[in-house]
């Protein structure tokens, strides 16, 4: 375990990794609406993130983290600059089946039941029966819900919903996860026990996660650097490495930790920057 002399700010750019799981270079965005009244979402983008780290992309609302996570995804395109995943452009990636998605909603299908859920995406791929099932199986055993195989979304409470949505990014046993909020719908109690689960499944899969959050609490106990971004025009203002230690050491104690204070305390102040209180969209607790 780390104290709190291991914080340290980095870069954006972390050193080119020939094989690094996303590299942004250079990325702009921006949008055109009416009466061609242009936003300029992102402004020159760096950003690395090595296999199987887990970056964190935290900052006020509208300063642009949904819109690097669906460049990285592929649902839109830079303006400028060049994003790849593994190597591959980012549609490349998306064809190739590179990343999981989750959201804020889970999106489940409400007709199909938790596994019929799950295996959607080995269904579209041609995955055999047999191996479909042995697949959601290990899945469920993996979040949790094995008791829940034959349950209908809408008999699920929101925690689980966002488990099987989880379990299902994670069908194809991918690489990467870009994950937008996945638990900002959920109480506080199950939000917790969600992240620890996903510290614990990242830690067993090896993937790497691009994770969206309004939270400095959440960003600090699941990521291994936290981005910190600030608005209009959406730039990465600061990078912090938190040094808390593995998946394996990132217990539920650690909450109380007083290296956990201490990082929650320095996105905090890298956050604050320029507004010293109050910013719009970010949650402290
Ligand atoms: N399709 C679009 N057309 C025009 N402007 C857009 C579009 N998508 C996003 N924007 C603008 O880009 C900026 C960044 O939006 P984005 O949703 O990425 O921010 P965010 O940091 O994820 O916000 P929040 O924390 O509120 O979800 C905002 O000013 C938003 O209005």
């Amino acid at each position: 375990m780390s104290d709190a002399s291991d914080i340290t700010t980095a870069p954006a750019t972390a050193p080119v990794v020939p094989d690094a799981a996303v590299q942004v270079s250079g990325v702009d965005k921006i949008f055109t609406g009416k009466k061609k009244a242009t936003v300029t979402a992102l402004e020159s983008i760096d950003l690395t993130v090595a296999p199987g780290e887990f970056v964190s992309l935290i900052g006020p609302s509208g300063c642009g983290k949904s819109t690097l996570l669906r460049l990285i995804a592929d649902l839109d395109t830079p303006s400028t600059g060049t994003v790849t995943v593994f190597g591959k452009t980012a549609r490349q990636a998306r064809i190739d089946q590179e990343y999981g998605i989750a959201f804020q909603q889970a999106g489940l299908l409400p007709w199909r039941t938790v596994t019929g859920n799950i295996e959607l995406p080995l269904e579209l791929h041609g995955v055999g029966g047999a191996a479909r099932k042995a697949r959601v199986s290990e899945l469920l055993a993996l979040v949790g819900l094995s008791d829940f195989a034959e349950s209908y979304p809408d008999q699920l409470s929101g925690g689980m919903q966002q488990r099987v949505a989880i379990a299902r990014a994670l069908a194809e046993s991918p690489r990467l996860l870009l994950m937008d909020e996945p638990f900002g719908a959920l109480d506080e109690m199950t939000r917790e026990r969600m992240q620890t689960e996903l510290v614990r499944i990242t830690g067993e899969t090896g993937a790497a996660v691009v994770f969206v959050t309004h939270s400095i609490p959440e960003a600090v106990y699941l990521s291994n650097r936290v981005v910190v971004m600030s608005p209009r025009p959406g730039r990465i203002r600061d990078v912090l490495t938190v040094s808390l230690g593995t998946a394996q050491e990132r217990t539920e104690e650690l909450r109380e930790n007083e290296a956990f204070f201490e990082n929650v305390s320095k996105v905090r102040e890298l956050l604050h920057g320029e507004a010293p209180v109050g910013i719009r969209g970010v949650e402290t607790r």
